[in-house]
């Protein structure tokens, strides 16, 4: 089972506009409110590809009843523990002439130590009956930046690989702890280095402690580092649509291969292609699965550097 975690779920809220104008009002054509935060969509992803997966985290309020609800409209099975405050709705504006997207995250309800004791508990309950831990998304108010680190020793000593999708304070703080795998993306990774070069930034975070550096770079695709050498995977196509998701999309293929135990190769080229297929289809959370199969055949990887030196 794969088990993914969202401390800071969210109703994502997308609107669909013919092009973002700043300093104008907007004609939304298609609102559209859904269950989401990272973890959300990985686990949407993943009960897709028909993966056993299950859904914790923290929600609050109203919007975290709706949310809730509208997981359980979607047939997928939640853990979710509650929290006193509101979960935050964030904003997705896409804009169809560019096939762009332009995106709002408010920082999420303040989480007290109560709760978050409550959480750590049920974590250590469920992290125990799985194969692979998903961490993903950024902390809510109230959690101290290390608060992954807790959470990936725990799921480590309960046997389970670890993947982690966050950036800032709490990427940092988390690779003391030794994460099996972490999905950063460009802007992110260079955030927290200080490098223009995306590669060299992986190859760094991987000194730091991260087993293995995956590292998104939009339509460039994939840098990866791993124990067994560097890979570079392209994108068998440039696509427009909506890249929100896009990233989640590749975290979801990352946890289904490290569940299967799938070789690198095959691993990043279904993460780009699960990727690719996302940003194809409207909502964060979908993918195009007609592209997905194409994209898996054609998809390229290479290999940059067959034994990284520093591979631990
Ligand atoms: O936790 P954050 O880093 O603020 O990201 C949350 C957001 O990212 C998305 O997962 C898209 O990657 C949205 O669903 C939205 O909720």
């Amino acid at each position: 089972m794969i088990l993914t975690v969202t401390l800071n779920a969210a109703l994502d809220v997308t609107y669909f506009v013919d092009e973002v104008t700043p300093h104008a009002s907007h004609r939304v054509t298609q609102p559209v409110e859904r269950a989401g935060g990272k973890g959300i969509n990985v686990t949407r992803v993943l009960a897709a590809l028909r993966h056993p997966v299950l859904a914790t985290g923290l929600v609050g309020g109203t919007t975290g009843r709706i949310l809730r609800e509208d997981l359980r409209a979607s047939g997928l099975k939640d853990a979710l523990v509650p929290v006193r405050g509101e979960s935050r709705k964030t904003i997705t504006v896409v804009s169809e002439r560019n096939g762009d997207a332009t995106v709002f995250n408010p920082p999420g309800p303040h989480v007290d130590p109560q709760s978050w004791r409550a959480f750590t508990r049920r974590f250590a309950e469920l992290a125990a009956r799985a194969d692979v831990v998903v961490l993903a998304g950024s902390l809510p108010p109230g959690l101290p930046c290390d608060s992954y680190a807790g959470l990936l020793a725990t799921a480590r000593d309960a046997g389970a690989v670890t993947v982690l999708d966050t950036s800032g304070a709490a990427l940092l703080a988390a690779l003391d702890a030794g994460p099996d795998v972490i999905k950063p993306n460009a802007a992110e990774i260079r955030e927290v280095t200080g490098r223009s070069d995306v590669a060299d930034a992986a190859a760094e975070l991987q000194a730091r402690g991260a087993r293995t550096v995956v590292a998104s770079d939009g339509p460039q695709g994939l840098h990866a580092v791993t124990p067994e050498g560097r890979y570079r995977t392209l994108p068998p196509a440039q696509l427009r649509g909506n890249p929100t998701g896009a990233g989640d999309a590749c975290v979801a293929a990352l946890a289904a291969g490290l569940a299967t135990g799938l070789p690198w190769p095959d691993l990043l080229r279904d993460a780009v292609a699960l990727s690719a297929a996302a940003v194809s289809a409207p909502l964060a959370g979908d993918f195009r699965r007609d592209l997905y199969d194409q994209f898996r055949t054609t998809a390229t990887v290479s290999v940059e550097r067959p034994h990284a030196a520093d591979s631990h």
